[in-house]
């Protein structure tokens, strides 16, 4: 992938956890997105239109936080990535979503998981 958009530091409230208490309270989740894209059309002719608008999948990420409840971080990146595709159809993409504060005694790093469709 030779050329890319990348979205960091995206961070979203939502109801994801396999603890109930995760689901029920809602947390911090920091997401970042990629889309690989080719940004030639839109560098030679600074038109947004001929290409692809990064705030529309920061928008489309912030409403489905809103009302997406599951238990793994694995599931959330599945519904991410159906939602990043839903607005930009088919193209290569790429996401990292990490919890901020996990609750495991002891520790006070995050996780993150990332995954890719027709990435490489
Ligand atoms: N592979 C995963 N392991 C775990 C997840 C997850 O989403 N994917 N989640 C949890 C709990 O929700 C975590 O916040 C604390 O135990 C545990 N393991």
């Amino acid at each position: 992938m030779t050329e890319a958009i990348h979205v960091r530091g995206l961070r979203l409230w939502a109801h994801v956890g396999v603890y109930e208490q995760e689901r029920r309270h809602g947390q911090w989740f920091e997401l970042a997105f990629s889309l690989g894209v080719d940004l030639g059309a839109v560098a030679r002719s600074d038109d947004l239109s001929q290409g692809f608008d990064y705030g529309r999948g920061i928008a489309a990420l912030q409403e489905q936080a809103r009302t997406v409840r599951c238990l793994t971080l694995e599931h959330y990146s599945e519904q991410i990535l159906d939602a990043l595709e839903a607005c930009y159809g088919p193209i290569p993409l790429a996401v990292e979503v990490s919890k901020c504060q996990v609750p495991v005694p002891g520790f006070d790093g995050s996780v993150a998981v990332s995954r890719r469709r027709r990435w490489g």
